[in-house]
């Protein structure tokens, strides 16, 4: 039960107190500003000195950077929260942390994820966690402008017998929040994030965990809290690893990325799949059918036949012209030195000195044979030093060096992944399971750019290949790379023989060894010299292990795309958000377990949302209905509110739907409703539809094919011709279903040829 009071209820005295506490809260961020801004001045001020105390010096900088950027990120809203303690005691709750000057015990804001602030997103009146009273606290700017508060003492609301509006925490602000318009950038839920969303924002760093929920549940949100919880919470770990975000498109990225920094948080590395080899940017699009194939799981065991098939043994003898004179090179002597590199189990590109090495042998025993042969028919007649001594020439011999190129070259992932996409022949022998038809369609010109389905190739290329490093401090990259290998098979066996099953256990209450340590730690700190972030380091390194993996819209990723990803998170902490009724990709996930269990088993933990925020009721009731077709097994997710505006379709002739969409997004623009349109497009629709459209407010208006809106939302949707969205692809029901789970409140469908029959119950209205 709660009881709200607003600005004129509240006491006039109550209203000046807590004015008084934001000011005194907003003079001590002051303060902490200027000192900051005052040490990293002093820092860059210094000069000279060893090149230890430079490094420091500029770790100083960069720390004393990164305060400033927190403490102005937190300016609006700093204190959203207050409890009143069944014990009389009292906490503000706000963004950051921050204790009095004179007494730093005495702490006047506490920060949202701290353990002390939990209470304010879990207490109810039946389990009121020692709450007496919650607090919302509403400014503009600096100024306090409405108070809402919520009575938890049952016996309080009893006596109260105010009328029950249970389930939602801090409803009034929650209603408040997502009823604003959008604007195009994601905000934080801080100020009200719910309970079943904060039992995933703070679940343990080392789990591996999956959030399934519908459209609109948060699931975007919660996964960039968690990042802000876990940063906050393991701090030590992570500010060395490094936290990874991956998400669908740019488009969502750009939606999303500055919602960390607002929560005050540096040291995460946002993605798209499409950079995440470093080096390459696969920008372009290709055929589904292609990403599809591409996206199988098969495609490991194409990659490592295609690096085999570059071990080349010839089909006839070759004769070399050496400076030891001429010398055959028959296919036996070949396919041993293979034989013996192969075995070695080391990558194609480090394997290959001792493919060299081999060859160079068998080319030493043929001169032997040939100027050590005794006439008599005894033992070869050369001693092991004139042996060696040959096998040095030979090894020095430019002859035998171009061949051992042309039979074992050294090879980036980029030129095997395009020599193998670009050529026939190549293709067949690596990937004699496709037919004839796949393998065209696979098939593009040699040195056409990457595409995102290509970079787990890529990637894999890279992992059967190997890297020679050469740069300077190799040694030590390829040290604390086998050191940190080395720590995470300890881990890995430790976490395997485990005692405690976590599907079974929320809360073990025996601490694995894994929950104390992780691999970077057992290794020692991660290289300390370079003064980039995590983040940035982990930018450019592909085999980079990050402490935490989040990955949103995860439904998309195919099989390969989870190699990839769990070679970046080898002691398998992630947090993987996503619905697996909005699948849109052909070789998406439509069971977790599938996606997951080759990896991690059944060692999985599944947190479920299922109220949405985004979508109202009446959305929700047409979605439903798609739905039902697309996945009967999920329920869609229940509406936190009801807009009050019913969904509408109108049907107009093929050679005026151009024009109609135009004519509604003027009105939408011109509407009372502040805030941005979304127009829903079958690709083929998309010229008509973008010349239609052009010179409207771009910055309210998006055009955009479904696959381009996923994780994005507007204040209005208008989708055009759902029977040719549903018809462009084999999943076209989920994108359905996600084009209507678009819109915060308004919805339209504008259609030449009839709507799928999951959307003709819609109110059918003419111009
Ligand atoms: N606790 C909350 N308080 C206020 N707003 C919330 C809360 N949870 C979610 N929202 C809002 O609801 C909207 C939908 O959230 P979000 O995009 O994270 O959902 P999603 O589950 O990722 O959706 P989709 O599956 O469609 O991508 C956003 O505007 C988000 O800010």
């Amino acid at each position: 039960m709660s009881s709200t009071s607003s600005l004129r209820s509240v006491a006039a005295s109550e209203l000046a107190a807590e004015q008084a506490h934001l000011d005194r809260l907003y003079a001590r961020l002051d303060q902490l500003r200027v000192t900051a801004a005052r040490r990293r001045d002093e820092a860059l001020r210094e000069s000279g000195g060893t090149p230890q105390a430079r490094t420091e010096r500029e770790s100083r900088v960069v720390a004393q950077g990164e305060t400033l950027n927190e403490l102005s990120a937190v300016e609006d809203g700093l204190c959203f929260g207050r409890l009143d303690l069944l014990d009389g005691g009292r906490r503000h709750i706000g963004r950051i942390g921050i204790s009095a000057e004179d007494d730093p015990a005495d702490q006047l804001l506490m920060d949202w994820r701290a353990p002390a602030a939990r209470p304010f997103y879990l207490a109810t009146a039946a389990s009121p966690q020692g709450v007496r009273r919650r607090r919302h606290l509403r400014a503009s700017g600096r100024t306090l402008l409405a108070i809402d508060d919520e009575v938890l003492d049952l016996d309080t609301a009893r006596q109260s017998q105010h009328a029950g509006r249970d389930g939602l925490v801090g409803e009034a602000a929650l209603l408040a929040a997502v009823s604003a318009p959008r604007t195009g950038r994601m905000r934080d839920i801080v100020e009200t994030i719910q309970a079943e969303q904060d039992e995933v924002i703070r679940a343990p760093l080392t789990a591996t965990m999956v959030v399934q929920g519908g459209p609109g549940t948060g699931k975007t949100a919660v996964a960039l809290h968690r990042a802000a919880y876990l940063l906050y919470t393991y701090r030590r770990e992570l500010s060395t690893r490094g936290v990874l975000i991956l998400g669908p498109n740019p488009t969502f990225l750009r939606y999303i990325s500055h919602v960390l920094p607002s929560l005050a948080e540096t040291g995460v590395l946002l993605r798209t799949m499409a950079d995440m080899f470093p080096g390459v940017h696969a920008g372009d699009i290709e055929h589904p059918e292609v990403a599809q194939l591409k996206g199988q799981a098969t495609m490991a065991g194409v990659i490592a036949a295609a690096v085999r098939d570059r071990q080349r043994i010839p089909d006839a003898a070759v004769a070399l012209d050496t400076d030891a004179g001429p010398l055959t090179l028959t296919p036996d002597m070949v396919a041993r030195a293979v034989a013996r590199a192969r075995a070695i189990n080391q990558p194609h590109n480090l394997a290959r000195d001792r493919f060299g090495l081999e060859l160079t042998h068998e080319l030493a025993d043929q001169v032997a044979e040939q100027i050590g042969a005794d006439p008599l028919g005894g033992e070869n007649l050369l001693a092991d030093a004139d042996r060696a001594e040959i096998r040095r020439e030979l090894r020095a011999d430019p002859v035998v060096h171009g061949t051992v190129d042309e039979l074992w070259p050294t090879l980036t992932p980029q030129r095997l992944v395009d020599d193998l996409l670009s050529d026939r022949d190549r293709l067949a022998v690596a990937a004699p399971d496709l037919d004839e038809r796949q393998r065209a369609l696979m098939l593009r010109p040699a040195g056409a750019g990457f595409t995102p389905a290509d970079v787990p190739l890529l990637d894999e290329a890279a992992e059967l290949l190997g890297v020679i490093d050469r740069g300077p401090n190799a040694a030590a990259r390829r040290a604390r790379r086998r050191e940190i290998a080395y720590a995470e098979g300890a881990l890995e066996i430790a976490r395997g023989s485990a005692s405690i099953d976590i599907e079974d256990d929320d809360e073990p209450e025996i601490l694995a060894v894994t929950d104390l340590l992780d691999a970077g730690r057992l290794a020692g700190r991660q290289v300390t010299r370079d003064r980039r972030t995590a983040a940035e380091r982990a930018a450019a390194d592909r085999q980079w292990a990050f402490g935490h993996v989040i990955i949103d819209e995860a439904q998309e990723l195919t099989a390969m795309d989870w190699r990839l990803l769990m070679r970046r998170s080898p002691n398998r902490s992630m947090t993987i958000v996503g619905d697996v009724a909005q699948t849109g990709a052909r070789a998406g996930a439509t069971s977790w377990q599938d996606a997951l269990g080759p990896y991690v088993a059944r060692r999985w933990r599944l947190a479920e949302l299922t109220v949405s925020y985004r979508t109202p009721a009446e959305i929700m009731d047409v979605a439903r209905r798609v739905l039902a077709e697309v996945a009967p097994d999920l329920a869609t997710p229940t509406a936190v509110r009801a807009s009050g505006v019913r969904p509408w379709r109108r049907q107009v002739e093929p050679s005026e739907l151009a024009a109609a969409v135009a004519d509604e997004v003027r009105a939408e623009l011109a509407g009372s409703g502040a805030g941005l349109v979304g127009v829903l497009i079958p690709e083929a629709n998309r010229l008509a539809l973008t010349q239609a459209l052009a010179g409207l407010d771009a910055e309210r208006v998006s055009v955009l094919a479904v696959a381009e809106a996923k994780g994005l939302e507007f204040d209005a949707v208008l989708l055009v011709e759902p029977a040719a969205m549903v018809a462009e692809s084999p999943r076209g029901g989920s994108d359905l279903y996600v084009a209507l789970t678009r819109s915060t409140s308004r919805l339209g469908v504008l259609h030449s040829v009839p709507v799928p029959p999951a959307l003709d119950g819609l109110a059918a209205v003419t111009s």
